[in-house]
C-alpha cells in the first residue's frame, strides 16, 4: 500500500494549518439512559491522531457519522455527547458546531485558534454524505473540503463507505492516513492472507444481509464459522426451522440456504437459544431448543449449549476472527452467550482479532481483559469488508 501518512504530514508542518480529520466516532449508546455513551473505545481509538496534530498547533475539524439519520437533522443521533466526551478524553475543550457545513459551522471553523479543535454535527445529517448520486455527493464534499488545507482520514470503521466525507473529499484535497488507518489494515492484511490454521470466524450481531458476502468469501479459507447473535434466526429458518418473533431476513432465506448446502457441516448454527416474550431485560425468558422457539418468543441470545458448542470449536484454533455479539449483550439476561464466547477466543494459542464496535463494547462492558485478544478493531462492516477481498473506497481514495 503507497500512501502518505499522518506521520508525513507532521513532517510537513501544520502549525496554523486547517486539518480536516474524519473519524468514526459512532460510539454506542446506554439503550436506557439516553445520551449516555456506554463505551467511547472509538473516540480513544483517534485520539492520538488529534492529539498529535493539536500538539503540533494545527486548526483540527474533526467530522464523523453516528448512527444511521435518514440525511436530514435528527436529534437522537446528534454527536454533541461525542463531543463533551472527546474534550474529557483529550483534556481540552473541543468546540461542537451545530450544523456539519452550515453557518454554525462555518462560523466556527473560522475562529479556531492553532492547536484547537473542532467537532462537526453528524455528517449524516446531509444527504450529500451518503448519497449514491455522484454529483450529489460531489457537492457536498466541496463544501466539506472549504474547511481545511489537508484531509486525514482515521475512520477505519468507515472505510468501507463511498461516502462524500471517506471517498470524496481526499479527491480535493491532499491526504494522509492517520495510525488507526494504518494499523487495522496491517493486522486485516496478515489474516486474511496468512491465517495460521484451524481458522475459525465467529459471526453475529444484528446487519444479517451486510454480512452473508463475507461468509461466501470465507468459507473456503475457514476450518469452522460459528454463526450466533441475530444473524443465526434466518439461518435456523433456512434449515426448515420456524424462529418465532427472531430477527429475520425472509429475503435472505434462499441465500442462507445456499450457503449451508456449499458449507459441508463447516457452519455450526446455535442448538439452543434464550427466548425472551419481548425485547425487554425484565422479559419473561427461557432456554428453548433451536429447532423449537415458541411463536410468541423471539431470541435474544444464544444458550449454555450453544456457548459450550462454540467454545470447543474455537478452543483448538490458531486463528479467530470475532465480529458481532452472540446475543443483546447490552441486556444482562441476554449477555452470557457472548462472554462465554469471547472468554473461549481469550484463551486460543493462537491469534485472535475481534472486529465490529459492538463486539469491541461487549469485550469492555463485559469486563473481559482487552489484552487477551491479538487486536480488536474499530471497524465491523470495514473489517469483515477488507477480509472478504473487496476494495475499501477510503483506503483505495487515500492510494490516488
Ligand atoms: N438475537 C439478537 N436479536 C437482536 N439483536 C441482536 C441479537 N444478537 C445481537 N444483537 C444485537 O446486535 C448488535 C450488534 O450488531 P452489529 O452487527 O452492529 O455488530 P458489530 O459488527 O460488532 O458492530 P458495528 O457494525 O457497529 O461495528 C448489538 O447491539 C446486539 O444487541
Ligand atoms: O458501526 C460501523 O460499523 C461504522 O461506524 C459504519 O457504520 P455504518 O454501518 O452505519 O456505515
Amino acid at each position: 500500500m503507497i500512501l502518505k501518512t499522518l506521520d508525513d504530514l507532521l513532517a510537513e508542518g501544520v502549525s496554523g494549518r486547517r486539518v480536516f480529520v474524519r473519524a468514526d466516532l459512532n460510539v454506542p449508546f446506554d439503550k436506557s439512559k439516553p445520551g449516555v455513551i456506554s463505551d467511547d473505545g472509538r473516540a480513544r481509538a483517534v485520539l492520538p491522531t488529534l492529539i498529535a496534530l493539536r500538539d503540533a498547533g494545527a486548526r483540527v475539524i474533526v467530522a464523523s457519522h453516528l448512527g444511521r439519520p435518514k440525511g436530514a437533522p435528527d436529534p437522537k443521533f446528534t454527536l454533541a455527547p461525542v463531543a463533551t466526551r472527546l474534550g474529557e478524553l483529550l483534556g481540552s475543550s473541543v468546540v461542537f458546531a451545530s450544523d456539519t457545513v452550515g453557518v454554525d459551522a462555518q462560523a466556527k471553523a473560522g475562529a479556531l485558534a492553532d492547536g484547537e479543535v473542532l467537532l462537526l454535527e453528524n455528517l449524516r445529517f446531509n444527504a450529500g454524505e451518503t448519497s449514491k448520486d455522484d454529483a450529489e455527493r460531489a457537492a457536498f464534499a466541496d463544501q466539506l473540503a472549504a474547511f481545511a488545507d489537508f484531509y486525514v482520514d482515521d475512520a477505519f470503521g468507515a472505510v468501507h463507505r463511498k461516502h462524500a466525507s471517506v471517498y470524496d473529499v481526499p479527491a480535493r484535497l491532499p491526504h494522509y492516513a492517520g495510525g488507526l488507518v494504518l494499523k487495522e489494515v496491517e493486522v486485516l492484511r496478515k489474516v486474511s492472507e496468512t491465517p495460521e490454521q484451524p481458522y475459525v470466524v465467529v459471526l453475529g450481531g444484528s446487519k444479517v444481509s451486510d454480512k452473508l458476502a463475507v461468509i461466501q468469501a470465507l468459507l473456503p479459507k475457514v476450518d469452522k464459522l460459528l454463526v450466533g447473535g441475530g444473524m443465526c434466526f434466518t439461518f435456523l429458518k433456512a434449515q426448515g426451522h420456524e424462529v418465532g418473533k427472531s430477527l429475520l431476513e425472509d429475503e435472505m432465506v434462499a441465500v442462507c440456504a445456499d450457503l449451508l448446502a456449499q458449507a459441508d457441516g463447516r457452519i455450526v448454527l446455535p442448538v439452543d437459544v434464550v427466548a425472551a416474550t419481548e425485547f425487554s431485560a425484565d422479559a419473561t425468558h427461557d432456554v428453548v431448543a433451536a429447532s423449537e422457539i415458541p411463536a410468541d418468543r423471539l431470541g435474544l441470545d444464544i444458550g449454555p449449549k450453544s456457548t459450550e458448542l462454540f467454545a470447543s470449536a474455537i478452543a483448538g484454533a490458531k486463528t479467530v476472527f470475532w465480529n458481532g455479539p452472540m446475543g443483546v449483550f447490552e441486556l444482562a439476561p441476554f449477555a452470557a452467550g457472548t462472554r462465554g464466547v469471547a472468554q473461549a477466543i481469550t484463551k486460543i494459542d493462537g491469534f485472535s482479532v475481534v472486529g465490529g464496535g459492538d463486539s469491541a463494547a461487549a469485550v469492555r462492558t463485559l469486563g473481559l481483559d482487552e489484552s487477551a485478544f491479538g487486536h480488536i478493531s474499530t471497524g465491523g462492516g470495514a473489517s469483515l469488508e477488507y477480509l472478504e477481498g473487496k476494495t475499501l473506497p477510503g483506503v483505495a481514495a487515500l492510494e490516488k
